[in-house]
């Protein structure tokens, strides 16, 4: 990209945000609360709300939403009394996770501003382990947030944590989660890219009070062990959180924050993929309607220019009126942002009709999520979009493996390895296990250009593996171009007719079966353990009934297949939690396989299975 002014747009000093901060270590001790009543919704009016809000001002935009929040108010805690184990427990798979924002009865904040500051400077010191830095300048680290009312804050102290380690910080502000991973590959020093690591500040789709962090390198996002690493630095860190050792800090902080419009290189990186598939053409998507509903977290960009953000849609020359919740807002009012949530779906494809839109476009809070919505109403999401992503890469790449997670159809698998000639590797749940097993799986010979998750995670070896729904959306826009431009017609038909032949269940259900850690029956043992025996028991009843069969082929828990269906009961990734998925050809069907897990999961005391009673007697 040529060089562009004005991109570098903001100077502050570290040692300035520090001075403002100098009595940091006693103020977090001390009062946490009053110093953190701040920052509601970084976008009221449309602008980054720099100044804190007064209680008044607070208590009005409770009431408006009908919500009492205090951000980040958490009692005072020394430093000491924050032990090794709290910090791991922050651990959430690949990401960190926790409580952000105080008000919630039963939730009390993990996620303070000197626990930040501790795991940014974590951060910071595994960074420079494995990076030299250039002779020329110091290692950097890019920072970019979601909408959430607690952005602004934990932006704050993540600089401060980095800015304490000695790196230099760049300040993205509202930015999407792939966007963090690409600035790491972009080569521009104009908008000082690339940078050596970057974090983004997300909780994706959970609730207003939480928020979290995810890191990336050019090697990608960090895995479990180096979150662990990172978690287990941060703990040392915080311990050293002294007054005298905040006073060197001033000292030593001499580099500098500096803010970027890195969105604007993003967004024009999506423009130029679908104007090149589409052969250059300008214009590519002229005449075409098309929706976008971002949930008021940080997808906006895609259709609007918003908050500086370069936008998608338009330049391609496509229609984007009737988009809603383009606007972030952390308290997310008008529906989750998550494209597997129902309400969510309904929301765009009420939005798609009402318009007489051509194709309606969905993201989750932070943009590494998607599915979308066909001009007659047709949800493409979950399998569906799976099966769309398939046929779109597998004309491109005949006969590669389409790696997915395990709660996918068997519908899917007949869809991919009959009708499109693939291979379907229906592996574990989660987005950095099934890019992984993709990458695994290159790397010993089988050529794999697609790693996609029935969430709507989705990543493809020609975007550098990047977990990207921005990136799956221009992939069906260039479809549409294309058929455009080939004279095969205009609107989501092409679309929709690359998912015929995908054989769908009657029915389908998720279940999630909670474990009490506090029950007596785990005797000491983990809920890990206490889940797997749950599996394990299952498992035994089922290879003794003649109706059942066993996957052959199964990364994790147990799939078994059986009247007219199958089901698939597993360890959630994170929460001590059983997920039941079943899909059968009729709810009879689906009973008759619940009863069967029923049968198991009664003789576990800790295992509620309050919902399957219900779904068995329904
Ligand atoms: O195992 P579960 O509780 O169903 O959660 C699984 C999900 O966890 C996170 O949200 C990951 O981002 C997803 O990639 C994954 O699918």
């Amino acid at each position: 990209m040529a060089a562009m002014s004005g991109k570098i747009i903001e100077h502050v000093l570290v040692a300035k945000s520090c001075q403002q901060n100098r009595h940091l270590s006693t103020q977090y001790r001390q009062a946490c609360c009053n110093l953190n009543r701040c920052n509601l919704s970084p976008f009221l009016g449309g602008n980054l709300a720099r100044s804190r809000m007064s209680t008044i001002q607070l208590r009005a935009f409770s009431k408006l939403k009908r919500r009492i929040v205090f951000c980040n108010a958490a009692p005072p805690t020394a430093a000491s009394s924050i032990e090794k184990s709290d910090f791991l427990k922050l651990q959430n798979g690949s990401d960190i996770r926790g409580v952000a924002v105080a008000g919630v009865e039963g939730e009390p904040v993990t996620l303070t501003e000197p626990i930040t500051e501790a795991i940014a400077a974590a951060f910071a010191s595994w960074l420079q382990d494995r990076k030299q830095p250039d002779a020329a300048r110091r290692l950097r680290v890019s920072i970019g947030h979601d909408s959430r009312i607690s952005a602004k804050t934990l932006q704050d102290a993540v600089s401060r944590g980095i800015g304490r380690a000695g790196l230099d910080v760049i300040q993205y502000g509202l930015a999407s989660t792939p966007a963090m991973f690409s600035c790491t590959l972009t080569e521009n020093e104009d908008f000082l890219c690339p940078v050596d690591g970057s974090i983004m500040i997300t909780a994706s789709h959970l609730p207003y009070n939480r928020n979290g962090f995810k890191f990336f390198t050019s090697a990608g996002g960090l895995g479990k062990a180096d979150i662990k690493d990172i978690l287990e630095r941060a703990a040392s860190v915080y311990k050293t959180f002294t007054d005298e050792d905040l006073r060197d800090l001033e000292r030593k902080a001499s580099q500098s924050i500096r803010r970027v419009e890195y969105m604007t290189i993003y967004t024009s990186n999506l423009v130029q993929a679908v104007r090149k598939a589409a052969g250059n053409i300008e214009k590519p998507l002229e005449g075409f309607h098309i929706v976008v509903d971002a949930g008021n977290g940080a997808g906006g960009f895609f259709a609007l220019f918003l908050f500086k953000q370069g936008k998608v849609l338009e330049p391609l020359g496509a229609i984007a009126s009737g988009s809603q919740f383009l606007e972030p807002d952390g308290m997310f009012p008008n529906h989750i942002p998550n494209p597997e949530d129902k309400a969510a779906m309904e929301a765009i494809t009420k939005a798609v009709l009402d318009n007489k839109a051509d194709l309606g476009i969905i993201f989750d809070t932070d943009v590494d999520r998607s599915a979308a919505v066909d001009s007659s109403g047709r949800e493409l999401n979950r399998n569906r979009l799976i099966a769309l992503m398939s046929a779109i890469v597998l004309e491109e790449h005949p006969g590669t493996t389409i790696v997915t997670d395990s709660v996918t159809s068997d519908g899917l698998t007949t869809f991919i390895e009959k009708k499109l000639g693939g291979k379907h590797r229906r592996f574990k749940r989660g987005y950095k296990n099934i890019i992984d097993e993709a990458i695994r799986l290159n790397s010993v010979g089988e050529e794999s250009h697609l790693a996609i998750e029935t969430s709507g995670h989705g990543a493809l070896k020609e975007n550098h593996w990047l977990d990207d729904g921005a990136y799956l959306m221009v992939k069906l826009l260039n479809k549409l171009a294309s058929a455009k431009a080939s004279g095969e017609g205009r609107g989501s038909k092409v679309l929709t007719g690359l998912v015929e032949g995908l054989e769908e269940p009657a029915f389908a259900a998720e279940l999630r079966l909670k474990i009490d850690q506090t029950h007596a029956d785990l005797k000491g043992g983990s809920f890990r353990e206490y889940g797997e025996a749950v599996i394990h028991h299952l498992e035994n009843i089922t290879v003794t009934d003649p109706k059942l069969q066993k996957a052959p082929v199964n990364y994790e828990g147990i799939r078994v297949s059986g009247y007219d269906g199958w089901f698939l009961l597993r360890l959630s990734l994170h929460d001590p939690v059983l997920p039941l998925n079943i899909e059968a050809s009729s709810q009879e069907d689906a009973v008759k396989l619940a009863l069967v897990v029923l049968s198991a999961a009664r003789e576990f005391p800790a295992l509620d299975v309050s919902a399957l009673n219900k779904f068995v007697q329904a």
